[in-house]
């Protein structure tokens, strides 16, 4: 009977085949003393053991190259640490054989590495590899690794070890499934290099049948167990049309002559960064920092947690763009360490977003040293801005705050209430660019709360309104030299965001599953069509005119 597992999609496209498992025992030597006159012998061995993994590593690298490579030489480098081997001579050296001694000092390290963070615990499975490879060869066992296979296979373990990922054959393996790790362990960075699908932290995939045939789906996250023929055709169907869609558009964002639009991604953290490398995002264009801080704590996070989760995303995007916004809390996304304890009458109206983080300096300061030392050493263009900036005095203390913070890159406001759209001039006295926040924008044009589902209609993007609002502050952007992006919902229409394209904005930051359509859609009309369109969807009164208007115009009616 068909059945459905969910875990996490972080390689796109769909692999359908039967389960072989990977061979991972944790070999755990017998804790037998050994007598004290054996105690240099064993650290010889151990060392010979550390230094021969270490090399195995490194061939392997060699032989694998690009990203493989980089990280094979970083597991080499832990087989060779040096607080490591002191620490098995200490064991040895108290009766352990040199197998006990690294299972050992590898556990104390493991445990270390565990409790330090996302980032680092998805560096756990890498440690274990390199232990489980030398405690097998200083007891004289085969090696970890790959399954014996003619056919090809679905790939399932615990997790997978970069050692043997990088060697795996493509043409053999359809996909992987694995129980742990995240979208920032290898085996995701690398199904994504190796281009085949891959679905993560799946509660009880070791526990799949070898032999069953599954249907891996790295979007989604599903792993069907014993699809039906018919499921079978039609999952390739769909996963043709996504790869035919994203074929068909390829490459950074800009119209049919030209003109470039950076297309970028929002995410709420590291989680979703795979998504938006994997549909080609140049950047990321809104990090709403607070989602990764919306679990019901009174307590502000960390800055060493902070600085973890801040990294994460920033090395997804070596070179690339990325606008964090500082935390943006109250009304929608209360946080119980900013948000004011008195209920206010109207919370989408009080103390929110920069709001809330005057009242609590020391709160936005951690969070921009955070982010400075995130940055430190990786070549990102890291951009800061603000939420809900009201005027120039408060994007004046904004950029204050940043200064005193040390942030080295621009500093920015979101303008998602009308007075900074109407006096986006005078902000930009203070700020080095723009982002049009159109879902706040418009709740405050409008004095229709967003969540409040029987004043919807004033939510939709399209009111005319409000792309004369952002016309104005795109002007005014133009006219300082800085830019003016859209970050909220609107970009994520394909036809609307010609339209932007048309006001003048200068990049456009949308979840990560619409840039494929807004790419191809974009690619299809010039400047000037961007730009008739918006004219012809600002000349009339109600969005659904605006939409039709901006159509006709595209369409060459
Ligand atoms: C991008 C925006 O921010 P958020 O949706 O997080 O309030 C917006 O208001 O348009
Ligand atoms: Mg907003």
């Amino acid at each position: 009977m068909e059945e459905t597992l969910r875990g996490a999609g972080v390689s796109h496209g769909v692999a359908i085949g039967p389960v072989r498992h990977m061979r991972t025992a944790v070999l755990e030597p017998p804790a037998a003393r050994i007598a004290a006159d054996q105690a240099p012998r064993e650290q010889a061995r151990a060392q010979q053991a550390v230094e021969a993994v270490a090399a195995d590593l490194r061939a392997r690298g060699n032989l694998a190259g690009g990203e493989a490579q980089a990280v094979l030489e970083a597991q080499a480098l832990m087989a060779l640490d040096p607080e490591l081997m002191a620490d098995v001579r200490r064991r040895t050296a108290v009766g352990s054989s040199a197998a006990r001694a690294v299972y050992d000092a590898f556990a104390a390290y493991r445990a270390l590495l565990a409790t330090a963070g996302d980032y680092l615990a998805g560096r756990v499975a890498d440690l274990d590899d390199v232990r489980n490879r030398t405690v097998a060869r200083l007891m004289g066992v085969p090696m970890p690794g790959v399954p014996d296979s003619d056919e090809p296979y679905v790939l399932v373990a615990r997790d997978l070890a970069p050692a043997d990922t990088a060697l795996l054959d493509p043409s053999l393996v359809l996909g992987f499934v694995t129980e742990e790790g995240g979208p920032t362990s290898h085996s995701a960075i690398l199904a994504r290099a190796m281009g085949v699908p891959a679905v993560v932290a799946l509660p009880g995939a070791t526990a799949l049948a070898k032999g069953a045939v599954v249907a891996v789906d790295g979007s989604t996250g599903e792993v069907l167990v014993a699809p039906s023929p018919e499921r079978q055709a039609e999952l390739r169907r769909v996963a043709e049309e996504r790869r035919a869609a994203l074929a068909a558009s390829s490459g950074p964002g800009r119209t049919s002559d030209g003109h470039r639009v950076p297309l970028l991604a929002n995410i709420g953290g590291p989680a979703e960064v795979a998504a938006a490398v994997a549909a080609g995002a140049e950047g990321v264009g809104l990090f709403r920092t607070e989602f990764l801080f919306l679990d019901g704590s009174a307590q502000a996070p960390s800055e060493e947690r902070q600085v973890e989760a801040y990294r994460a995303v920033l090395e997804a995007f070596p070179e690339g763009r990325v606008v964090v916004r500082v935390l943006d809390a109250g009304a929608d996304k209360p946080l119980g360490f900013l948000t004011p304890a008195d209920d206010e009458p109207n919370p989408a109206l009080g103390v929110r977003g920069l709001r809330a983080l005057l009242h609590h300096p020391e709160v936005l300061l951690t969070q921009l040293r955070a982010l400075a030392k995130a940055a430190d050493g990786l070549p990102v263009h890291l951009e800061v801005m603000a939420p809900m900036v009201a005027d120039r005095v408060d994007a004046r203390a904004f950029a204050d705050a940043c200064r005193a913070a040390g942030l080295p890159g621009a500093v920015g406001a979101m303008v998602e209430i009308p007075s900074a759209a109407l006096r986006a001039r005078s902000i930009l006295q203070e700020v080095g660019f723009l982002s049009l926040g159109t879902n706040d924008l418009a709740q405050y044009t409008f004095a229709a709360d967003r969540q409040v589902g029987a004043v919807a209609r004033f939510q939709d993007p399209w009111q005319p309104v409000l792309l004369d609002l952002m016309a104005g502050a795109a002007e005014a952007a133009r006219a300082a030299g800085q830019g003016c992006g859209v970050c909220g919902e609107a970009a994520a229409d394909p036809v609307l965001a010609c339209v932007l394209t048309g006001l003048g904005v200068t990049s456009l930051s949308m979840g990560a599953a619409a840039i494929p359509r807004v790419r191809a859609t974009l690619a299809k009309y010039t400047l000037a069509q961007c730009e008739r369109a918006a004219a012809a969807a600002r000349a009339v009164d109600t969005a659904e005119e605006a939409r039709a208007a901006a159509h006709q115009v595209l369409s060459g009616e």
